[in-house]
């Protein structure tokens, strides 16, 4: 795990995915191992919780020490009282959609929240390919956000690599989960490094 996490050193944050095989049909790890990895980690950790009953777990990854926890809209029962709940433990407060989720729910609650995850494939699995009809979702997304004056972070996640990032980018993401892009290559800070600058270069 450490040879691991010093590869990508140079990132802003270790993204970790939490699958329960309920949410999603796939099966990570959950709190013990996320504690392992966030004593390890010497990058922050951004935990993307695919589960059922976010009500009940995303606490527990907040009090470990993230420095963000996302769950799922579609399986929150109370997505403003658990995003203020992550906050009051000082973790950044993410929800996420799945592709077909329309994003219109989260407009009036948008200050709730401190990053949104668009999901740029179904969640369940690493390599799969990214989607472009959820780009004009993210658009409208960043739209009514800048429209609001919010800092909101906007996070694309899924088949995100050099050929996909600049349409993310453009569309108005600003942070960006890469796996097989990094953990693909030979040198994955150089990867990293690669992604950023093409971001930077369709952020506007
Ligand atoms: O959460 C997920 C998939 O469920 C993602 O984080 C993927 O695991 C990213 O992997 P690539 O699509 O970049 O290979």
């Amino acid at each position: 795990m450490q040879t691991e996490l010093a590869r990508i050193a140079g990132a802003d944050f270790v993204h970790v995915d939490v699958m329960d095989n309920h949410f999603v049909p796939n099966l990570t790890f959950g709190p013990q191992m996320v504690g392992r990895i966030q004593e390890t980690s010497p990058v922050p950790l951004d935990v993307h919780l695919m589960i059922d009953d976010p009500d009940r777990w995303a606490p527990e990854y907040a009090e470990l020490g993230a420095a963000s926890v996302t769950f799922h809209l579609e399986a929150a029962a109370s997505p403003v009282a658990l995003a203020r709940r992550l906050r009051s433990i000082g973790a950044r407060a993410g929800v996420a959609v799945k592709p077909a989720t329309p994003v219109e729910n989260l407009f009036d609650v948008l200050n709730e929240f401190d990053q949104i995850l668009v999901m740029t494939v179904e969640p369940g699995f690493g390599g799969q390919s990214f989607l472009p009809e959820t780009m004009p979702k993210l658009r409208t997304l960043a739209d009514e956000a800048k429209r609001r004056g919010s800092s909101v972070w906007l996070q694309v996640d899924g088949g995100i690599g050099e050929s996909t990032i600049a349409q993310a980018a453009e569309a108005g993401a600003d942070t960006f989960v890469a796996g097989s892009a990094v953990f693909g290559a030979d040198d994955p800070d150089r990867a990293i490094q690669t992604l950023r600058s093409t971001a930077s270069r369709h952020t506007h």
